[in-house]
């Protein structure tokens, strides 16, 4: 079972609260659908009666990717199909398959939709498309390492990503790595502990994963400051690389003079090579980033006037992943209130975005929805009942930063996570609480959530 079949009724439920009028309305076209298949990135629902196609194709095809996006976490394309096309379907998604490049079998750890192509150059992010480009075209010839840096949300991923299929693209054989800082941390930190338990093999392939590649990316570098260690082991590592010619790309919030618990001898290295600031998208470029989704995710059909665009774009200003967030929203709030996207509904869709000073207030909202992103953990599983570790984890880190960084009564916090009890709460507030006190790669993801949450 794949992780939207697992989820279905839940994704059902949601459809049917919040996007159906009525309840002949979902017994008639939602509750009948199955999911057929589930490829890398889209969910093929199965309609069983042909002639309701096109109308639940018109109606619930964006309502059906939020709510799945919503209940498991990942982002994925729906499409519908009758029994007819099936077939042909699976086949399709099948020869897809097979000829999926092995470059980009190679680089699990990149994003398929981060490519140049779907990239928006515009002024504040020329100079670093520009370098980005240079970068992909001749890998560890020019600006050696590039270094991007800007503000939450504002395309340094898209554009590492994008770098990276580029070089993929032209020679599949290139050895390329992309991963966070907190990941190359965290490994680093479980080889040092299997290390010291006797297992010395463990350094070894720590030390081959990172230095045997032609390219590594390494995005929130700001993430290893104050890190003796992950600083020391990151420096030999920079080294190795550099010295034969490997190209090393890295982003961060700030550049490495602002960096300032980063060690000297490598904030000179980050500045050896080139670096390229991405600032907030000035209107003209947030209204073609919003064109641009419109086009890639085919949204042109509902023909969202130039007004209700103007006013996304005047209003979200500073984050390009609230501004295409916004997007959706519109699109199915009108959906589910069967009304024309105008000025009034981007306004009611828009109100919780808008805060005329941009300060976030740390809730226990806030919280979850940074923890459920950062740990790719449903909102539904955190709220749910499951137990598994990939769950309890994440969910016990909410209670704690919870009662850390809020004012909430543990009462409260067990009932944003689904009801759960007192006991239950202030149990792993104290799990987290002592499991901190000797588990360093834990300490450094709360730490890594902390900032996020609070990144002043
Ligand atoms: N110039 C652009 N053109 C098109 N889409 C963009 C552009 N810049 C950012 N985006 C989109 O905005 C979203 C956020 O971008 P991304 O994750 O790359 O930001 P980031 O700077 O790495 O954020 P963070 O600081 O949170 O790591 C992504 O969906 C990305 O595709």
């Amino acid at each position: 079972m794949n992780i939207v079949e697992e989820n279905w009724p839940q994704i059902l439920k949601k459809m049917k609260t919040e996007y159906c009028s009525s309840n002949i309305a979902y017994t008639t076209w939602i509750e009948p659908l199955t999911v057929y298949e589930l490829s890398e990135d889209t969910v093929y629902i199965l309609v069983k009666l042909k002639a309701s196609l096109e109308h639940i194709e018109e109606k619930y095809m964006l309502p059906f990717k939020v709510c799945i996006a919503e209940v498991t976490g990942y982002e994925y394309e729906v499409s519908f199909v009758t029994e007819d096309n099936a077939v042909i379907h699976r086949k399709k998604a099948i020869a897809a398959k097979k000829q999926k490049s092995s470059a980009v079998l190679e680089s699990a750890n990149l994003n398929p939709k981060y490519t140049f192509d779907t990239f928006v150059v515009g002024s504040n992010n020329n100079f670093a498309h520009a370098a980005s480009l240079a970068v992909a075209e001749s890998p560890g010839d020019i600006y050696n390492p590039l270094f991007i840096y800007g503000g939450v949300g504002l395309g340094k991923t898209h554009l590492m990503h994008s770098i990276a299929h580029h070089i993929l693209e032209k020679d599949s054989s290139k050895k390329v790595l992309y991963v966070t800082s907190e990941t190359f941390t965290n490994e680093l930190i479980d080889a040092l502990k299997i290390g010291k338990n006797g297992n010395e093999l463990a350094m070894t392939t720590f030390r081959e994963k990172y230095r045997n590649n032609d390219v590594l990316l390494i995005d929130d570098i700001q993430f290893i400051i104050g890190k003796e260690s992950t600083q020391e082991e990151f420096f030999h590592t920079f080294n190795h690389l550099h010295v034969s010619g490997r190209q090393i790309i890295i982003s961060s919030d700030k550049p490495p003079k602002d960096i300032e618990t980063l060690e000297a001898r490598l904030r000179t290295r980050f500045e050896w090579g080139l670096i390229a600031d991405i600032s907030s998208p000035d209107y003209e470029t947030r209204m073609a980033i919003l064109r641009k989704k419109e086009e890639l995710d085919g949204l042109e059909r509902y023909h969202i006037p130039d007004d209700v665009m103007q006013y996304i774009a005047n209003n979200i200003k500073s984050n390009i992943r609230e501004l295409e967030g916004s997007l959706n929203k519109l699109i199915a709030l009108s959906n589910l209130e069967k009304k024309p996207i105008d000025i009034a509904l981007a306004a009611e869709a828009l109100k919780d975005m808008i805060s005329p000073d941009n300060i976030r207030e740390i809730t226990p909202e806030l919280i979850m929805d940074i923890v459920s992103e950062h740990f790719n953990v449903s909102i539904a599983d955190l709220k749910g009942r499951k137990r598994n570790a990939e769950i309890v984890l994440p969910r016990q880190i909410i209670m704690y930063l919870c009662r850390e960084m809020t004012d909430t009564p543990l009462k409260a916090v067990g009932a944003l996570l689904g009801g759960k009890d007192h006991a239950s709460i202030s149990h792993g507030v104290k799990k987290i609480a002592a499991d901190l006190e000797t588990d360093e790669a834990l300490s450094n993801t709360v730490s890594i959530i902390r900032k996020k949450l609070n990144p002043l």
